[in-house]
Order: structure tokens, then sequence, then C-alpha cells
């Protein structure tokens, strides 16, 4: 049974059920699905030192047990974070988080992933602002070719097939996205040996061939070959009402490995990069229109954030010089990693 909590401290606002954590105690294992509200400092990290700044770690503090030392998560990546008072958390306005509560759970059963201590505070940053008036007007003109990003690689000629896209768009929003209220993130874990769930794994094969002609077999293997050495797949599912958006961010450098995929269904967006160094590269937008691709590896995955910035409306290249506003619809995107090697597996083995 779904409850409401009341409050989750420095957590992302962890809404909804966790189906499916293969034991609630140690070792903990990989959960398969999760559900967040999305946060709008996601994975930020400062590759300099490789150490995050608490700032963009706002949820890194996942609420553990503070006597538990040994606690790992799939959302920590490193401790250092926890050294740091995470204090910018109050940064942010309160969400309430709804989690999964069955009334025969022992709610001071600190093991899993998803308990938080008791009398924790709730506070944690939304994707959008309750109010989420449509917000930072368009200044750039987002591009419609790829950016000239070393080891970004965009293809919107053979966009994902229409029929495959509603389809896979249909079957998430039933399963996920259902409760205008609900979560705007779903996280999905494997095994290493394991398949995500079939509409996600038809998506990928899809995606897979449909890149295969336009990267060299090295770029190919790298974002879709099984992979030999124990690294698990990971997807996200982020749902985007129009005005939302997601912010700047590199995906964690701890958890997840090379070769990251986007798709878009539903709605397009601008999706904006920026060279985490100033002056190795341009900032800029581009244009991600409903069904295409989108990959990173290499540069793009480390060297540049990417992001989507809260708005109702982009700004996109036309015809000759021109530009056009495109009105942001529902976008559903969904976004395959691998896990690290070892890195499916929360706590001691
Ligand atoms: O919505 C997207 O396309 C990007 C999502 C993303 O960057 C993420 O979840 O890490
Ligand atoms: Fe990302």
């Amino acid at each position: 049974m779904l409850k409401r909590k009341a409050s989750v401290q420095l957590s992302p606002s962890k809404l909804d059920e966790v189906v499916s954590i293969p034991g609630n105690k140690r070792p903990r294992l990989t959960p398969i699905i999760t559900v967040f509200e999305r946060r709008p400092a996601l994975n930020v990290v400062d590759l300099d030192d490789s150490a995050p700044s608490p700032l963009e770690y706002p949820w890194m503090e996942w609420p553990w047990d503070d006597d538990d030392d040994d606690v790992d998560s799939l959302f920590d990546e490193l401790p250092a974070v926890r050294d740091n008072p995470a204090g910018t958390v109050q940064a942010f306005g309160n969400v309430e988080g709804v989690v999964n509560d069955d009334d025969d759970e022992e709610e001071d059963e600190v093991d899993s992933l998803f308990d938080e201590p008791a009398g924790s505070q709730a506070t944690c940053p939304s994707a959008v602002p309750d109010d989420a008036a449509p917000s930072s007007p368009a200044t750039i003109v987002a591009r419609r070719t790829a950016a000239p990003i070393p080891g970004l690689y965009f293809d919107d000629l053979c966009p994902v097939p229409e029929e495959l896209a509603s389809s896979v768009l249909a079957q998430l929003t039933a399963q996920y996205f259902s409760r205008p209220d609900g979560p705007n993130q779903i996280m999905l874990f494997t095994r290493p040996s394991d398949s995500l769930p079939a509409p996600l794994d038809a998506l990928l094969a899809t995606v897979s061939d449909l890149f295969r002609p336009s990267l060299s077999k090295e770029s190919h293997d790298l974002l879709f070959a099984p992979r030999g050495d124990g690294c698990a797949r990971q997807a996200i599912v982020n749902r985007y009402a129009p005005g939302e958006g997601i912010a700047s961010h590199v995906d964690l450098l701890g958890r997840y490995g090379d070769g990251i995929v986007g798709v878009s269904l539903g709605a397009g967006c601008a999706m904006a990069f920026a060279p985490l160094e100033e002056g190795k590269g341009d900032p800029c937008e581009m244009w991600l229109p409903p069904r295409s691709m989108i990959a990173l590896e290499g540069d793009a995955r480390y060297k540049w954030t990417h992001g989507i910035a809260a708005r109702s409306y982009d700004i996109v290249q036309g015809e000759n010089g021109s530009s056009e506003r495109i009105e942001r619809g529902t976008r559903v995107s969904v976004t395959f990693r691998w896990m690290l090697p070892g890195a499916h597996v929360v706590g001691d083995a």
C-alpha cells in the first residue's frame, strides 16, 4: 500500500513504489525499479578533481542509518560527499515523497536502499517549481545537426519507427506515468545477465541497428555490445511535462561507464551542451526531434554537461538561416547506460 511520507531528508523525493528489491537484507543487490522526482541538480561533476561539489549533489547524502558504515547505494558515488555537510539542500523547496510503505514492513529496518532515518526533514528539490510557469526564455537557437563535440552522435535522419516509438511510449506511460501527480523519473537497474523490460530491450535493439551505419565498430560496440566484464545495463526513463527540464550535468562517474544512448519519445526538446572546462568548446543547444536518438561517449560523456532548460518552448534553426519557435509537448526520454563493473551490487556481496 502506498502512503504519503512526511519527509525525506537530502534525498530525491523518493516516490512511489520500489519494485522487486531482491532482499531487504545484506547483501543489498540491485533494485530493479526505483522511482523518483527528478532533481534540478543531477549528477553534475567537476572533472578537475573528480570530486563532486556538494552543491551539485544535494541529494547524494542518501539518508542511510548513520551507524551503518558500509552503506552503499546506487546513488552514492564518492564518499567525500558524505563527509561534506551537504547543507546545500536548503536551497531547495519541499517536496513530499511517497514511498513503498507496506504496513507489514518494519519502519526501523533501515536496511534497504530506500529507508530513511526516522525524523528526517523533507527538503529536496523538484525538477520544476510547483507553479511551473514557463521560465528561462530561450536565448539560444538550437541547432538541428549534431554539435561538434567529440563523441557526440546524433541521428534524426533515421528515427525510431513510429510504430515502435508509440508503442514503447504508451507502455511506459501506462506503467510508470499514469498518475498526474506521480513521479517523473524511473530508474531501472539490471544484473549483468538480465535484460531490461521487453519494450526497452526492443527499443535498444532498434536504436542499435539504426546507429550501426553511422558509427565506427568501436563506438558501436562501446554503446551497444553486451559486455563480458560483468557490466549491467541501466535505463532511466524521464517524463517532461511542457516547461520542465533537467539541470545540466554529467552522468555519475563512479557508477556508470562510458557509452550513453538516449531516445526522445513523444515531443522533442532542445538539449543544452556545455564544456566543463571553459574555453574547451562552445555551449550550444541541439534540437532533439521526436523519435530521434543521441549517443555520448568519450568527451561528450565526460567533458561536457548536458541538460534541458526548463521552459515551455524552444527556438530552433529553420530554413535558410531563419529560426522557428517550437512549443514543448510532453516528452519521455529513455537513456541507456552501462553500470561500471560491480556497480550494480550495493553493500557487501
Ligand atoms: O531527457 C534526456 O534526454 C536526458 C536525461 C538525462 O540526461 C539523465 O537522466 O541523465
Ligand atoms: Fe544525463
